[in-house]
């Protein structure tokens, strides 16, 4: 549906050289959500424009639908705009517009009949939970209210795909949450795809099938969420899961164990799935006559799935210690063997 094939974009700034988007290659398939992930400065702004060419990329190609978008003139152009629509961390309202003119806009651009629009804007605010509120102002709204109307106009003229710019940057928690849930209903019901970027690990798990995780320019880690969380790879990615798991064993338990010298080992579990429910704890005791102790535990959705992550500490003879490790990584289980937590 997207194709990002190693996009580059250098921008010129007082003869000075930026390369904000280095190489990037993505693929977003139809009806999925596909985060990006970065700290601030890491290109996702820059990358998500390049996506309906508010930005031209340097080099690579974008495809559409199959479709280069940089064979297009300017009016074709338009055309697959028309099908993208967009969302912004500070909403883009017309301030000077009604709730009920700001999702009227791309409607009236197209000169859509009256009747047509006024139905289309009333069931959009409907979808949105906005039905009370079409005579009201932006500055009369919330920051939630502001973006629901913002996701309204941006679903008027029925794109195939949105791209959310830090759509909840600005809001708080609970309001993100339901921000959110209703990405989430509108991917469902419509199956549009969506492309967001965030510098939230919390948006990602909530609800994106795919990530990218960007630094410096480049995509350095992509896949599934529930396989970067379970198995990241970069120093960075690793920080991000940090945020939402803290794993940090406390320093004074970390140097207890260590003095103690007690042969052992502290392991790192992670469950996805129906694992979550496996009595492995049990099985180490009696199995391999191991001592789990658990440091750490945390149980959590990642989207539809049951992720968890254990921490545990096991004493015991050396090879049983390793047998009991083959046997966790045969119950499909992500093993990471952790001297001590970092
Ligand atoms: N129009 C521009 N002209 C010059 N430099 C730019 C321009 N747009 C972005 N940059 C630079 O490109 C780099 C990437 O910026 P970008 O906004 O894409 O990052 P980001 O990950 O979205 O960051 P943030 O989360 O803070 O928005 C930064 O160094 C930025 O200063």
């Amino acid at each position: 549906m997207i194709q990002l094939e190693a996009i580059s974009k250098v921008f010129y700034q007082n003869k000075r050289q930026i390369t904000a988007v280095k190489e990037a290659t993505l693929h977003i398939e139809k009806g999925e959500i596909f985060g990006i992930i970065g700290f601030s400065g890491a290109g996702k702004s820059t990358l998500i424009r390049c996506i309906n060419f508010l930005e031209k990329p340097t080099s690579g190609k974008v495809l559409i639908g199959g479709v280069d978008l940089g064979s297009l003139n300017e009016g074709q152009l338009r055309g697959v705009r028309r099908k993208i629509g967009m969302i912004f961390q500070n909403f883009n309202l017309l301030s000077s517009a009604t709730v009920f003119e700001n999702v009227a806009a791309p409607l009236r651009l197209v000169n859509a009949p009256k009747q047509e629009l006024t139905k289309k804007v009333r069931e959009l605010l409907e979808l949105v939970g906005l039905k009370e509120k079409e005579t009201m102002y932006p500055s009369q709204l919330s920051g939630g209210q502001k973006q629901r109307v913002a996701i309204a106009r941006a679903l008027a003229s029925d794109p195939e795909i949105l791209l959310c710019d830090e759509a909840t940057s600005a809001l708080d928690p609970q309001t993100t949450e339901s921000i959110l849930d209703l990405l989430l209903e509108i991917n469902r019901k419509y199956n549009i795809t969506i492309a967001l970027i965030t510098h939230e690990m919390h948006v990602i798990k909530k609800i994106c099938d795919r990530v990218a995780v960007m630094e410096n320019g480049e995509v350095v880690e992509q896949g599934k969420v529930l396989d970067v969380f379970s198995n990241p790879q970069k120093p960075i990615t690793k920080n991000f899961i940090k945020s939402i798991f803290d794993v940090n064993l406390p320093q004074n338990l970390v140097n207890k164990i260590q003095e103690e010298q007690v042969p052992g080992k502290i392991l790192r579990i992670s469950f996805i799935g129906d694992n979550a429910a496996e009595p492995i704890l049990a099985d180490l005791a009696t199995k391999f006559t191991l001592r789990p102790n658990i440091l750490y535990g945390n149980i959590t959705q990642i989207k539809d799935t049951t992720f968890g992550c254990l921490i545990i500490r096991v004493t015991g003879e050396a090879e049983a210690i390793q047998a009991g490790i083959d046997y966790l990584a045969g119950e499909r289980l992500q093993i990471e063997v952790i001297e001590h937590a970092d």
